[in-house]
């Protein structure tokens, strides 16, 4: 914390949170407002870098949005600043790739466990330790994810740092990608992983291993077996089923 008793980053400090336990935190900053005004007395708290958050209430309980920004780094920034402030509970809702063939834009992903493809989980636990979610928050996103009427899959996601070579994508300036990614895809569909995404490891690992709970649904806004780049309109309904159901997940963890 600096002089003012804020934390380094996410310019908040205890006072601001009025005791709340539980965060939703989306990648994308501009998906702090929309989620927020889902909540009851909708405040900006604070906005800086990557990291905007918002406080509201759930039934009378405050609950904290922050954004983490893309990929582990930031992520373990905001994750750990929000938990010197007293936060237990993490539900990231966030935009995903499918790479399984029945796996359709619209659907949502519910995360068990990530396939630790960043760094920075590594800086919280070795290897051998599982990125794996809390069951309460899986339960919750995926009894929300029902209500909603909403197509759900529950399961395993690669979770990598980088958005081309780690998720082998070859549209790149160089059209290359590492021979340790070559045929990675694949190899994880093989596997029955589900999706990509970019923090749910970091996120997971940091979380199981220092006894706070973390849970992650996402809306597909891709198949990788189909098409590299989103429809734009579908990509907003998606994203926004899938804020709906981490803020009546959010509900239900704080019942
Ligand atoms: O939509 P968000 O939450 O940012 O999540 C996904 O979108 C970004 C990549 O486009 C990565 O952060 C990935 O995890
Ligand atoms: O393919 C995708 C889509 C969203 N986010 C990712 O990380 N990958």
């Amino acid at each position: 914390m600096n002089q003012q008793a804020s934390v380094f980053h996410l310019g908040l400090n205890p006072d601001m949170l009025k005791g709340a336990t539980l965060a939703i935190i989306p990648g994308d900053p501009q998906r702090v407002e929309r989620i927020a005004s889902l909540l009851d007395e909708p405040e900006l708290l604070a906005s800086q870098r990557e990291f905007t958050s918002y406080l509201g209430k759930l039934d009378g309980t405050p609950v904290v949005v922050c954004s983490t920004g893309i990929g582990g780094p930031s992520t373990s920034i905001a994750v750990e600043e929000l938990a010197q402030l007293g936060i237990r509970t993490f539900l990231r809702v966030g935009t995903t790739g499918a790479i399984q063939p029945h796996i359709n834009v619209g659907d949502v992903i519910v995360t068990t466990a990530s396939v630790r493809l960043d760094g920075a989980s590594s800086h919280f636990a070795p290897m051998q330790f599982p990125a794996v979610a809390d069951f309460s928050c899986m339960q919750a996103l995926n009894s929300a994810a029902l209500d909603a009427n909403a197509t759900c899959h529950v399961g395993v996601t690669a979770s990598s740092d980088t958005f081309y070579p780690g998720q082998e994508r070859y549209d790149t300036v160089s059209g290359r990608v590492v021979k340790a990614f070559q045929g990675s895809m694949e190899e994880w569909q093989a596997m029955g992983v589900l999706n990509f995404e970019m923090e749910s490891a970091t996120l997971f690992t940091m979380c199981a291993s220092q006894g706070l709970k973390a849970g992650c649904v996402a809306g597909v806004i891709v198949n990788r077996t189909q098409q590299e780049i989103p429809d734009e309109s579908l990509m907003k309904n998606t994203e926004h089923q899938a804020v709906n159901i981490v803020v009546e997940a959010a509900r239900k963890m704080l019942g």
